[in-house]
């Protein structure tokens, strides 16, 4: 995971007093962070403290009322999300980030085969070769544990915790610099939950990803982020390096969430 020894490195978002607010104390407010490369940085808080408005803005679904979301590219330039053309911020969010939705469905193509929907992916960032799209969709099959036999597959026949594997491969076969995570296993049976856990973790080791997760299960924070921040009331409360902030939890509000998990 992330080595905090050394030398900082320049971050690869940078998140300066981020509004987005729907009323007064609703939505996200003053919102700043940094996010280091094969760093992940888990949001937590409890239902309706702004983690999924938060996450949203930044990954270029709803422009922010104020403060700026910089993201540091390949060719190590700055570049502030909300102030690029709509069509380069399109570019960028389909060559530099991936989104994992909590619900499958919402980042499949339900109508387009299992292998299709990673194929789709790798052309929308240039590839063309049909052997080739076949094979690195048959690869990222396996990676995610995937009976590659399914390939051609419609999504809508395989199980929830399948298609949440599909859609992992479909996000990560790009290989985006960048992964936002919104709830992966939330509505997922609880041993098909451990497994995809177990599955995000393995993949975050093994290709150094940079993630924002967003969950309200503190187990999933402890299992897979390297520092987190605490929402309450669309604010961040406190923040740190994760298994600090589990064990020694500065805010009243975050004891609370704390002690109220019996064990993790
Ligand atoms: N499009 C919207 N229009 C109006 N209010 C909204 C909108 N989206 C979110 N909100 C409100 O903003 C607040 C924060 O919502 P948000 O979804 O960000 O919270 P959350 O922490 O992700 O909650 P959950 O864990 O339940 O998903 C809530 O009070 C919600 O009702």
């Amino acid at each position: 995971m992330f080595n905090y020894q050394g030398k900082a490195p320049t971050s690869l978002l940078s998140v300066k007093n981020l509004t987005r607010l729907y009323a007064p104390n609703t939505g996200a407010q003053d919102v700043s962070f940094e996010l280091y490369p094969g760093e992940v940085l888990a949001i937590v808080g409890e239902s309706g403290s702004g983690k999924s408005t938060l996450l949203q803005s930044l990954c270029g679904s709803v422009p922010p009322d104020a403060g700026q979301v910089i993201y540091q590219d390949t060719a190590g330039q700055s570049q502030s999300l909300y102030e690029l053309s709509e069509a380069r911020r399109r570019l960028l969010m389909r060559t530099d980030l991936g989104l994992v939705h909590q619900n499958p469905r919402d980042g499949l193509r339900l109508r387009v085969s299992a292998g299709g929907n990673i194929s789709e992916r790798l052309m929308a960032v240039g590839a063309r070769h049909y052997g080739q799209l076949r094979a690195t969709s048959t690869e990222w099959m396996r990676q995610v544990e995937l009976d590659t036999q399914r390939i051609d597959d419609m999504p809508t026949q395989f199980s929830g915790g399948m298609q949440q594997r599909l859609q992992i491969a479909r996000t990560l076969a790009t290989a985006p610099r960048l992964v936002f995570m919104d709830e992966p296993t939330g509505g997922l049976d609880v041993s098909v939950q451990a497994r995809i856990l177990d599955l995000l973790r393995s993949l975050v080791r093994e290709y150094q990803l940079s993630v924002v997760l967003v969950t309200h299960d503190l187990a999933v924070a402890r299992l897979l982020s390297d520092r987190m921040i605490v929402m309450k009331d669309s604010r961040v409360i406190e923040t740190g390096l994760t298994d600090q902030v589990l064990d020694d939890p500065q805010h009243a509000y975050t004891q609370l969430l704390v002690n109220s998990v019996l064990s993790f």
